[in-house]
């Protein structure tokens, strides 16, 4: 699986690099501004062939060492380069400094901006902060060149004129983060003035090393990055690091094949329990979508008063009478019902009575939606209960009903970074629940107990914004729970699960309705290169 590293691991790659003499530092800093340019004219070919205008934004640590790299590199292909330093080049560190001094070009404090000779260049480097950034920027000169930076050409006419803040001017690009960006979290650490806001420079492209930081993927990350490249800077990924967060991607053990001598009952049963009439949709999607990953049988368990609508709405999938708590206890005697899926469109009530009965079962359950609210007032009641073999699905606002305590600590404001991010929340959350939590959304974080975490992102190459209409989340809950009927451990249920349904968004493209998503799985099975990006 790909890796999401924080800055202090991006730090320990690195350190582990050079001490053991595979690389020099100066060596690394070249590779990645070469990265840099490489990735820029692969970006914008038509810059390729003539000699063009670049302002470099040099920022007082390695981030500016980068970007003086840049520099040389651009002119010595011709172009006019003007860099600028924040910061005292004496402080600079060592390999900054060298190549600060290689650069032997004029070079302007941020504060002369304004006399700049480029005006409208043809490319403006952000290389003032990467993973280095601690604190918000205080330093208002700064701060607005990193506006003028993020405004090149006409966007900055716009915003003085009090419009077009989403613009993405051309031709920006930020070095490994765009400043102002916490690495581990995608908060704005950046920029707390009065008159502009919390703010963090954006970028056309960002180009960053060796592997994608958590920042790129979680929160407000992937909308100030742009695009994001990842340029091999020649460090290898050995780290032993229990705590390194993963990107979702297929499974490779166990894999979606099923087994040729297997029968049905191999494959397990998945048991999905309904709302009352009319409400009963919720609960044949996610049936639907259980079945189409799998399971070898899925069976509905309705309520007598939604018999008949659902029996006239489904054929593979099977129907039970389920009235209350001590019902489902009956029902779950028969062992082969293996994974429960509590939760779409269930009501609070019936979710209050059938959720103790299906955690006592002690199976594979997985509470989504009605089956989370009905506990926001008695959390401490459905703690006690969950175990080890659940997967809890909220979304914010039933994460926040949950985990009041943790969500506030997520949504506060960030002064020092690393910010808290998602990934501490969600790992906060299940070491809590002693259970896999998956937190929905397009940076969707999935956690095990025991500190394991994937993030399956929905963002850049993968992203799949027509996963937010109704009912998808309910066909997701449906996913994990055929897989868990077929024997997926929850953690590996739930991130495939993640994956799969934005690889069948993906798939389908625009106009996709939750109803497409189940059907789209024999598609994406089919597809053998599909890929996490
Ligand atoms: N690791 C690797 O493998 C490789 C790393 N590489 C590159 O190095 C970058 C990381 O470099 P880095 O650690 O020097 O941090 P960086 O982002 O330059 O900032 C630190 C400086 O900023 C300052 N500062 C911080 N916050 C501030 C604020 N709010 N306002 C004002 N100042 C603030 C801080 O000051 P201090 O906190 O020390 O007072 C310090 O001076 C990384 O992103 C990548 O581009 C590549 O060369 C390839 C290999
Ligand atoms: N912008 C987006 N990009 C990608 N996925 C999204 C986006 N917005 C929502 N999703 C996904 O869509 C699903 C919505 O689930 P949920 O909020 O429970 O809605 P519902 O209850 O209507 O099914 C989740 O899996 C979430 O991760
Ligand atoms: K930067």
């Amino acid at each position: 699986m790909a890796e999401l590293l924080t800055a202090t691991q991006m730090r320990m790659i690195e350190r582990a690099a050079i001490e053991t003499g595979q690389v020099t530092g100066l060596e690394l800093m070249e590779r990645a501004g070469r990265g840099v340019v490489e990735a820029i004219f692969e970006e914008w070919p038509e810059l390729g062939g003539s000699a063009g205008r670049a302002v470099v934004l040099c920022g007082p640590g390695n981030n500016g060492g980068d970007g003086f790299v840049v520099a040389r590199l651009l002119r010595e292909q011709g172009w006019e380069v003007e860099a600028l330093l924040f910061g005292d080049p004496a402080k600079l560190p060592p390999d900054a400094k060298v190549n600060y001094e290689r650069w032997e070009g004029t070079t302007s404090g941020v504060a002369d901006f304004v006399q700049a000779k480029i005006k409208h260049p043809d490319l403006s480097i952000d290389a003032l902060f990467g993973t280095g950034l601690t604190r918000s920027i205080e330093d208002q000169a700064l701060w607005e060149h990193l506006w003028v930076h993020d405004d090149a050409e006409d966007a900055w006419d716009m915003r003085r004129c009090g419009s077009g803040t989403d613009i993405v001017p051309p031709r920006t690009v930020a070095i490994d983060l765009p400043s102002g960006l916490c690495s581990d979290s995608g908060k704005v650490l950046g920029g707390a003035f009065p008159q502009y806001g919390r703010r963090c420079a954006r970028s056309a492209l960002t180009v960053s090393f060796h592997a994608r930081k958590l920042g790129h993927v979680l929160g407000e990350g992937p909308s100030f990055c742009g695009r994001l490249v990842v340029k091999d800077i020649g460090l290898s990924l050995e780290v032993d690091d229990a705590e390194i967060v993963k990107s979702a991607e297929r499974p490779s053990s166990p894999s979606f094949c099923k087994t040729e001598h297997a029968h049905k009952y191999t494959h397990g049963h998945a048991f999905v329990l309904t709302g009352g009439v009319g409400k009963t949709g919720a609960a044949r999607l996610a049936a639907r979508g259980a079945l189409r990953v799998g399971a070898g049988l899925v069976t509905l368990g309705v309520p007598p008063s939604a018999q008949m609508e659902v029996a006239g709405q489904i054929t593979a999938l099977m129907i039970q009478r389920i009235e209350g708590g001590k019902d489902l206890s009956e029902t779950l005697l028969d062992a082969r019902l293996n994974a429960l899926c509590l939760g779409p469109g269930l009501g609070l009530a019936r979710a209050q009575d059938l959720v103790p009965a299906a955690l006592a079962s002690q199976r594979s359950v997985v509470l989504d939606a009605d089956a989370l609210t009905a506990f926001a007032d008695e959390t401490a009641a459905l703690l006690e209960l969950l175990h080890g073999k659940c997967v809890l699905t909220p979304h914010g606002g039933e994460f926040a009903r949950l985990f009041p305590d943790i969500a506030e600590k997520l949504s506060a404001m960030p002064g020092q970074g690393p910010a808290y991010s998602k990934v501490d929340a969600v790992r906060a959350a299940a070491a809590r629940a002693g259970c896999v939590v998956l937190y929905k959304g397009p940076d969707t974080v999935i956690a095990a107990p025991d500190g394991q975490c994937a993030v399956n992102a929905a963002h850049y190459e993968r992203a799949a914004p027509w996963l937010a209409t109704a009912g998808s989340g309910d066909v997701l809950a449906g996913f994990i729970t055929g897989l868990m009927a077929r024997g997926f451990p929850p953690m590996c249920a739930a991130v495939s699960a993640a994956w799969l349904h934005v690889e069948c968004a993906r798939y389908f493209g625009p106009g996709l309705i939750a109803e497409d998503l189940p059907e789209l799985v024999p598609s994406v099975f089919a597809q053998p290169d599909a890929t996490a990006l």
